[in-house]
């Protein structure tokens, strides 16, 4: 059984500007939640509050019943945490196996284990062939998806990613998806921020949208996209209703 990650009446400023002011999300173990709002809403910070980039200025941050609130993206990658990044955080000058072991680095005694998983792993992702190569020798999009394959490595709790899709091509985004859909399948929850609306309520069980700090709406993403908050914050838009944006 895998636990969900919450946030709970999240706060976190920057000088005087309250980025999160007040959020609380409570998933479903194993379930994929999406996060949209306009540009500055507050998504990434949220982001790198749940994975202890940045402590809350008040607030707590659950894993299953446990507090994890404070603890570093190290510790929280050790229980669970794994995420992905808008521009993939990938060590180019290592092979693409040794980036996929990093995070098992400080897990001791089962190794072999991992690199049966990392293998399993890049050939889900098409990787496989590239295993002994320097990472900068994929392309953005291949970094992308071994990033991807590099968070579930661990068999996390919950996967957050920032901007999956933004700027990878149609084929990439295509098996990025499918192996979101499959580790989900799998037990593997997901935060996931886009603005690629359409897709993301393709994909969520649960959407919430945020603006100017706060969650201004949560529920079925049905249900979401027709809020008249929702549609106001997007400039009148309804959200998901033309291109991906
Ligand atoms: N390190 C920081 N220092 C100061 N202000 C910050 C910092 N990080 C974010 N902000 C501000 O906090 C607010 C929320 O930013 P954030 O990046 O979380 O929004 P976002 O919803 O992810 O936006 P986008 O969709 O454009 O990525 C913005 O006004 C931003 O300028």
């Amino acid at each position: 059984m895998r636990s969900a990650l919450a946030a709970e009446g999240i706060r976190k400023r920057f000088g005087g500007l309250w980025a999160v002011d007040g959020v609380t999300l409570r998933p479903e173990p194993s379930s994929i939640v999406g996060l949209i709002g306009p540009n500055g809403s507050g998504k990434t910070t949220l982001l790198n509050v749940l994975n202890g980039v940045y402590k809350p200025d008040e607030g707590r941050v659950l894993l299953g019943d446990v507090d994890v609130t404070g603890r570093s993206p190290h510790q929280l990658a050790a229980a669970g945490v794994s995420r992905t990044f808008q521009t993939p955080r990938v060590f180019k000058s290592v092979t693409v196996m040794e980036n996929m072991l990093t995070p098992t680095l400080h897990l001791h005694g089962r190794r072999a284990g991992f690199v049966d998983r990392a293998n399993q792993l890049l050939e889900l992702v098409n990787l496989i062939d590239k295993r002994d190569q320097a990472a900068s020798e994929l392309s953005g999009g291949q970094q992308k998806l071994l990033e991807f394959a590099r968070a579930l490595v661990t068999d996390p709790h919950v996967v957050l990613m920032d901007e999956p899709f933004a700027g990878v091509h149609p084929t990439i985004k295509e098996v990025l998806q499918g192996r979101i859909l499959a580790a989900n399948e799998e037990g593997t929850g997901f935060i996931i921020v886009s603005h690629e609306v359409p897709d993301l309520i393709a994909m969520s069980e649960w959407l919430v949208c945020m603006d100017q700090g706060s969650a201004i709406s949560e529920g079925l993403p049905t249900d979401v996209q027709q809020d008249d908050q929702v549609v106001t914050a997007y400039l009148g838009q309804p959200v998901g209703a033309g291109d991906d944006q």
